[in-house]
């Protein structure tokens, strides 16, 4: 979900681990020339849709690296191919701690139109989360991120998370024992 942690815990954990931290957000800007709210206006959610679809698709060919994404990534059925060349880990966090997170913020703009709705920020998040739920868990790693959890602690739950998916699922990552695990199979 948008403000669950995605960008901060990815940057911890590719610091532990030394490895590249790609955040799509900040590659669609790159891209684009332009902040997320501005491709929003001048696009709309479809717009930005498309981009990121792009982005992603190309932040799968590389290898050894955490990736952050946006938290609407997942509503895409075409995403999950790309999403599938890594271990996607879902942030699991209170409704409570991101309405204190993102509320007010204009940098994103699907949580920004909600603050002069009926029920405000809290209530967009809601609708918001329980229309991606089920996408949510299909996560190959569920991580429970609530308040009082330092980025650096969540981090390590989700290495820990990764290990065991990983282990529990050879096939998805490298074939036989023993076997380098091919590029295309990703970090
Ligand atoms: N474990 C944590 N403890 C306290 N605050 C946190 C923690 N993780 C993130 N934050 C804070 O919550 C806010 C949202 O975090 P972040 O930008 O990493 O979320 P995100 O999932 O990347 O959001 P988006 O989907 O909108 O990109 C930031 O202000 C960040 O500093
Ligand atoms: O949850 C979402 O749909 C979004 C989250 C942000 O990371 C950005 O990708 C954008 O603001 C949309
Ligand atoms: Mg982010």
């Amino acid at each position: 979900m948008t403000g669950c942690g995605k960008s901060t815990v990815a940057r911890a954990l590719a610091s532990a681990l030394r490895y590249r931290l790609l955040d799509v957000d900040e590659l669609i800007a790159a891209v684009a020339g332009a902040p997320i709210p501005a491709i929003f206006a001048a696009d709309g959610e479809a717009g930005f849709r498309a981009l990121e679809a792009e982005v992603l698709s190309e932040v799968a060919a590389f290898v050894k690296c955490v990736v952050a994404t946006g938290g609407g990534v997942v509503v895409r059925r075409e995403n999950w191919g790309a999403l599938h060349t890594g271990v996607v880990v879902w942030l699991d966090v209170p409704l409570d701690v991101l309405a204190d997170r993102v509320g007010g913020d204009a940098g994103r703009p699907l949580v920004a139109a909600a603050a002069d709705t009926p029920g405000g920020v809290p209530a967009v998040l809601g609708e918001m989360l329980a229309a991606r739920r089920p996408a949510y868990a299909q996560a190959d790693v569920r991580v429970s991120a609530g308040a009082g959890q330092t980025a650096e602690a969540v981090a390590l739950a989700v290495a820990e998370g990764v290990v065991k998916f990983i282990a529990e699922n050879p096939p998805r990552f490298g074939g036989k024992d023993g076997e380098e695990p091919s590029p295309a199979a990703g970090g």
